[in-house]
């Protein structure tokens, strides 16, 4: 089985990489020669653990071709992946414009039926625009060649993506027609033998079952970060909370974790489309439009709580930044709390000394150049007045603080995924600052 998938991006690779894994013959197209030449090298363009074995072994056994010609790929292709960008445009909607040129690109080049499949997170009714886009371009080629589309939104999580991928939960499929869902059901048969299931349903309820997943799991994130604050005006400990609720099954224990608001790609895009879509409909979807104001506060809540310690004066302090990803085991710095809290930081005069284990080069095409890169938590805390931890690297979490102590002038620590045992750190000499605590 032959398919191409377009966008060799987080989820673009990871799904390319993973179909190839099972058998299936993949080429992964990108428009970046700069990312395509790499990958033809083994030089993976992200960070995702347990991929670049995966991508390794599946392109030198050639079952995993990287080309940045969508035209020179398409001949016995039976489905085509779309797996492109689809950030905010200004007025928070999704920008459709790579999807369509992808689109536009596969009516000009097709040659046989295929299944052309939506893997981009798109607003609902997208589907119906990509293939009116190919009719069209097929019309103007005077050619009549059939088509299927389909969606089917990924659910992976960076920094787990292989696992979740090859995992699932579940798996959303989109479709209109038996011989696409045959297609997606023979691809994706390999994933199922411990009994994941693929949820079937028509195109317009997959294109919004994958918003409103992200925004359930953003609501949330805002919900507890929303309680939070209260814990901390009321004299209750938001850990104590979460596990009080998360124990009763119709709740769950996952997403519950007060933070630093969340970051990334995907949930302040999505949040902000489905926003959009409702507008669009004359239909407000408050609770959204609050879950998105609670995590504007959230992310400037660590500077705040810093800025008050050292009494609104923090010209000249230095501040170690623990973590610049926007979660751990990735390099994506996309909308990272830690960016906003530097460039915060930066801002009222501090020296902002930072570190993280794999996302350093990332986030120095963000961040401003007067921060100080360091090399370890070690070098980061030298002379500094107070640690913020934003990141919850699994290296952050045991340091050697008798060490970090001595290197410090100041002792101020400021957990901003409390992380820490702040009776532990209280009697090492520290002052210690979580979130809802
Ligand atoms: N990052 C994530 O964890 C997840 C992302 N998604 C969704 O998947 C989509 C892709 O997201 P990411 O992989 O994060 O994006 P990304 O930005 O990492 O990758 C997108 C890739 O598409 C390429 N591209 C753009 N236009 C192209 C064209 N015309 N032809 C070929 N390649 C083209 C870009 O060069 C880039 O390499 C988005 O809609 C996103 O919302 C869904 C689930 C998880
Ligand atoms: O559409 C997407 O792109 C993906 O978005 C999220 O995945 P991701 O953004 O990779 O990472 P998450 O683990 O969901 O974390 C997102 C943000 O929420 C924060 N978060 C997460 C969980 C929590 O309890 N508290 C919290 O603050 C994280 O620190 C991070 O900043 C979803 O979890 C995926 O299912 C989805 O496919």
């Amino acid at each position: 089985m032959k398919v191409v998938v377009v966008g060799t991006g987080y989820v673009g690779l990871v799904t390319g990489a993973c179909l190839a894994d099972v058998g299936v013959d993949v080429c992964c197209i990108d428009i970046d020669e700069h990312k395509i030449e790499g990958l033809k090298q083994g030089i993976l363009p992200i960070y995702e653990p347990g991929l670049e074995e995966i991508v390794v072994r599946n392109y030198k056994k050639k079952r995993l071709t990287f080309s940045t010609s969508l035209t020179e790929n398409l001949k016995d292709v039976e489905a085509v992946f779309i797996a492109v960008g689809t950030p905010s445009t200004e007025d928070g909607s999704a920008d459709m414009q790579y999807v369509i040129d992808v689109a536009c690109e596969i009516g000009r080049h097709m040659q046989d039926y295929l299944v052309v499949v939506t893997k981009s997170t798109v607003p609902v009714g997208s589907s119906e625009i990509i293939r009116k886009t190919i009719s069209t371009a097929l019309q103007k080629r005077n050619v009549d060649i059939a088509f299927d589309m389909a969606s089917n939104p990924e659910f992976l999580k960076e920094g787990a993506a292989i696992k979740d991928f090859m995992s699932p939960d579940r798996i959303v499929i989109g479709v209109d027609s038996d011989k696409a869902k045959e297609i997606m059901d023979t691809l994706y048969k390999p994933f199922l033998l411990n009994g994941y299931r693929i949820i079937y349903m028509d195109i317009p309820s997959a294109e919004m079952t994958k918003y409103a997943a992200n925004a359930m799991l953003a609501t949330r994130i805002s919900f507890m970060n929303d309680i939070a604050v209260l814990c901390e005006l009321t004299g209750a400990n938001i850990n104590h909370v979460r596990n009080g609720i998360g124990s009763d099954p119709r709740i769950g224990k996952k997403f519950l974790y007060a933070g630093t608001g969340y970051g990334g790609s995907c949930f302040p895009k999505d949040v902000k489309a489905l926003i959009k879509m409702g507008m669009e409909n004359n239909h407000r979807l408050r609770i959204l439009e609050a879950v998105e104001n609670i995590n504007d506060e959230q992310k400037k809540i660590l500077f705040a709580k810093i800025n008050k310690y050292f009494d609104g004066n923090l010209a000249g302090k230095t501040i170690a930044v623990w973590g610049l990803a926007f979660k751990p085991n990735t390099d994506d710095v996309r909308f990272a709390p830690a960016l906003v809290l530097s460039d915060a930081l930066l801002k009222a005069g501090a020296h902002v000394r930072v570190f993280d284990p794999v996302a350093m080069e990332e986030a120095k095409k963000h961040l401003h150049d007067t921060v100080t890169w360091c090399n370890d938590v070690y070098e980061t805390v030298e002379n500094a007045d107070a640690i913020a931890l934003v990141t919850e690297w699994n290296e952050f979490r045991l340091p050697d603080w008798s060490r970090i102590k001595s290197l410090m002038k100041g002792n101020a620590i400021f957990d901003g995924r409390n992380i820490y045992d702040d009776v532990m750190l209280h009697k090492a000499g520290f002052d210690y600052f979580g979130i809802g605590i």
